[in-house]
């Protein structure tokens, strides 16, 4: 008996397309905060998740699972790598659609072991939208980007307004994605943004 959701996306669902003003395919996608467990340089045990823009307007995703990535010996632990997913699932929504949004739900399925010194390379799709709501799915593949399959995952992202940032978070929050500059601009509005979607 398969445990997944059926009927993805749901019957709510119609296509969503990439915002106008989305980055062109081969683009590489800067980190979204330098403090992000995800995508962060500055977390060190992070995952340092690095994405960019496929000719399909996908959001390809490489992680190389790390020791202090691991649950069982020699393996990556399972939450962490369905974190490696709500990274590279939010990535696709934020990039392509440019407005902020939040996991509602992250469905993961395990599909063989992920060892300690692979690569998982994920590949994340837009599958439609309702409203706030976009449904979005990911495949990961060990060692190459048509590897056999280790993990595919499907989520939820709500659009929300920056304030969710400010008011649940740090009330600093646009301050801080602003200082959290790498090699480029990070800051929501600097990138034209619809932060008040
Ligand atoms: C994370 C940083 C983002 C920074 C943004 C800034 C710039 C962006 C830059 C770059 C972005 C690039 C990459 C991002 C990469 C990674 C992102 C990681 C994402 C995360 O890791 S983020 C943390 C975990 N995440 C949360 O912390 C959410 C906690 N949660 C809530 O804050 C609320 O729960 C919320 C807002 C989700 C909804 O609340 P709400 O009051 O606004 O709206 P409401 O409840 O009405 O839901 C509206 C419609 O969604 C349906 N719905 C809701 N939840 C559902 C569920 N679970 N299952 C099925 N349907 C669901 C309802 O049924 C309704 O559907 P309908 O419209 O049809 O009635």
């Amino acid at each position: 008996m398969s445990s997944r959701t059926e009927n993805w996306p749901p019957a709510d669902a119609e296509p969503v397309s990439p915002h106008a003003d989305a980055p062109a395919p081969g683009t590489q996608l800067a980190e979204h905060y330098a403090e992000c467990f995800g995508c962060g340089h500055e977390v060190e045990s992070g995952l340092h998740l690095k994405s960019a823009v496929a000719n399909d307007m996908s959001v390809v995703s490489t992680f190389t699972v790390q020791k202090d990535h691991q649950g069982a010996p020699g393996l990556a632990h399972g939450g962490l790598l369905a974190c490696a997913f709500d990274e590279a699932l939010g990535s696709a929504v934020g990039n392509l659609l440019r407005r902020p949004a939040v996991t509602a739900r992250l469905e993961t399925d395990f599909v063989a072991p992920v060892p300690v010194g692979s690569t998982l390379h994920i590949a994340a799709k837009l599958d439609g939208g309702s409203g706030r709501k976009t449904y979005v799915s990911a495949e990961g593949r060990l060692d190459a980007a048509d590897g056999p399959v280790a993990l595919r995952a499907r989520a939820l992202f709500v659009t929300v307004g920056f304030e969710h940032f400010t008011t649940h978070g740090d009330p600093d929050a646009l301050d801080k994605f602003r200082e959290s500059e790498a090699t480029e601009t990070t800051a929501a509005e600097d990138r034209g943004w619809d932060v008040n979607p």
